[in-house]
């Protein structure tokens, strides 16, 4: 589809129309559909099909968000791609007049759809009364009927507990969602790209609240659409707001910024003392995970969250997933080998080189382990994790973004988070050193070893939080044989990540591939 591309500076031009005429089936929704969605979606930072090409934007759903005639519109929109596959994303819109429209424009020209000589046709979400009525929605359990489907706000306890609508503010930083804080209570997270189903996110958080685990946020409310097919998918979640520093990621890498600062002045000591302080926060982390692991696997009658045996089936699974990564990789790698820098062309060659005998060691795997398997956190890195000054709070339960929504709900052994946060020491020891590039031949030791080491710290930490649990199993050599597979599973998923996303990052879980195969 060719169309005009609007850019903040030139939105598309607002016809002069009250809500309910601009939505309404008819002429204007489909200057909508075929104007100013296709000139302003693929510009957003949450829409993950900018390398395809999206043909049509339809409006699937359209639900005011409370009964004012002016209130902001949730818009459910489907993209339909050149290969007829569609994704669906959810845009909040409200229109606004006079000098709330200016002032908007003036500082959020990204959320600017169309724009007239008075009037913007906005992202909601920058709207106060957009917000208090998502709030109120949750608060209240309301249920609103749409143009098709219609809106349910559930109410959890951390909500239930507030009185009247706190002041709100969406926050600056988007990602693949985009989130809205009200006062200092509670983080709501609003979904972009729409799936049907269960959303894992709300579902473990809301089974993590009724546990002894204090190291995630409480389950605060959601807003849940419902098409008139009975599909139900998750627009918005709500959780307890965590004050926080930083993620581990970024404390992570805090932390070993200042170690190899203090190695390159010679101040050992000092040196010395940061990275045990960085070991003990690891082998702490490691605890939290084993304390989260042991949460999810409490007991209990419902069957998405009931522990169930580790068979043989789940081993071969595995083995196949591994077995289609390895595929992918190859067809990738033939792919992009070209585009990428000669030093990560060679060491893609080297993954190349050793496909063989990756292959043969996955065909190894498929035995059974005798232990559990429970729903578990899915995705699990560095920057899953908050770090509130002295401890650490898991969030985004979401799983795997690459991954379809049954596979992310899918119960495995939580020996699978730990080799994803195994995983992210190894980025994060890697990452910190790409900072000090030009000392790369005095830091490079140093770093390989704290990743080691750090690792080490985690690993046993978690296996003392976890001692005696019914997911792990009581013969090491299955445990350590089962925590290989899953890094190198890992691993596979973040060269792919990688290829499609940050190409320059590549070289980590490729190397990270290989110095699986060193350790033979
Ligand atoms: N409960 C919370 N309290 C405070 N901040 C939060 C909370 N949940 C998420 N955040 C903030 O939002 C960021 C992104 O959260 P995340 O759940 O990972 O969203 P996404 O899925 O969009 O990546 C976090 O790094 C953190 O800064
Ligand atoms: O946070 P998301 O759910 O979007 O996870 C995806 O993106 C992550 C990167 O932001 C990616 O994680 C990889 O990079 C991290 C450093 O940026 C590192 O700590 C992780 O170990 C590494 O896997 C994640 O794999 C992907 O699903």
């Amino acid at each position: 589809m060719t169309v005009a591309m609007s850019t903040p500076e030139t939105p598309c031009p607002l016809p002069d129309l009250a809500h309910e005429d601009l939505f309404a089936p008819g002429p204007q929704r489909e200057s909508f559909e075929s104007h100013i969605l296709p000139a302003y979606i693929p510009r957003c930072r949450w829409f993950a099909g900018k390398a395809r090409d999206p043909q049509r934007f339809s409006v699937q759903d359209v639900i005011p968000v409370s009964p004012a005639p002016d209130a902001a519109r949730l818009v459910l929109i489907d993209v339909e791609y050149a290969d007829k596959s569609t994704e669906t994303y959810l845009l909040p819109l409200q229109i606004l007049r006079g000098p709330a429209a200016r002032e908007l424009a003036a500082n959020q020209p990204n959320a600017v759809l169309a724009q007239s000589a008075d009037g913007v046709l906005c992202d909601a979400i920058h709207d106060q009364a957009f917000r208090d009525a998502l709030f109120t929605l949750m608060a209240g359990e309301v249920t609103r009927g749409g143009e098709h489907g219609s809106l349910t706000g559930q109410t959890g306890p951390a909500l239930g507990l507030i009185k009247d609508t706190p002041a709100s503010r969406a926050l600056a930083v988007e990602q693949s969602n985009s989130s809205i804080v009200y006062g200092d209570q509670i983080f709501l997270k609003l979904y972009r790209r729409l799936e049907h189903g269960m959303n894992p996110d709300a579902e473990i958080l809301r089974f993590l609240s009724g546990r002894h685990f204090a190291s995630a946020p409480p389950f605060a409310g959601a807003i849940e659409h419902r098409s008139p097919r009975g599909e139900c998918c998750v627009l918005a979640l709500a959780t307890g707001l965590v004050p926080h520093q930083s993620d581990a990621w970024s404390f992570t890498l805090g932390e070993l910024k200042r170690w190899f600062e203090n190695l390159l002045l010679g101040k050992t000591e000092a040196a010395g003392k940061i990275e045990s302080e960085s070991l003990a926060r690891a082998a702490q982390l490691g605890t939290r995970t084993g304390e989260m692991h042991r949460a999810l696997a409490e007991e209990t009658t419902d069957p998405d969250f009931a522990a169930e045996p580790l068979t043989s089936a789940d081993g071969k699974a595995l083995a196949e997933s591994i077995r289609a990564s390895l595929r992918q990789v190859h067809e990738l790698i033939g792919k992009k080998r070209t585009t990428l820098p000669p030093e990560i062309q060679e060491l893609a060659d080297q993954f190349v080189a050793h496909e063989r005998a990756l292959r043969q060691r996955t065909d190894s795997l498929g035995t059974a382990v005798n232990a559990i398997k429970t729903r578990t956190h899915g995705d699990y890195h560095l920057g899953q994790v908050l770090e509130t000054g002295g401890d650490f709070v898991i969030i985004d339960f979401e799983g795997e973004p690459l991954r379809s929504l049954a596979t992310r709900r899918e119960k495995r052994s939580p020996l699978r988070d730990v080799a994803g946060m195994l995983r992210s020491f190894d980025y994060a020891a890697h990452a910190a050193l790409e900072a000090h590039a030009e000392y790369r031949p005095t830091l490079s030791t140093y770093a390989e070893q704290w990743s080691a080491k750090a690792q080490l710290a985690f690993l046993d930490a978690w296996l003392v939080a976890t001692e005696g649990a019914p997911f792990r199993s009581t013969v090491h050599a299955e445990e350590d044989h089962l925590l290989e597979a899953f890094l190198l599973e890992k691993a596979l998923y973040e060269i792919v990540y990688e290829i499609n996303n940050r190409p320059p990052w590549l070289p980590i879980p490729l190397r990270g591939v290989l110095r699986l195969l060193e350790n033979d």
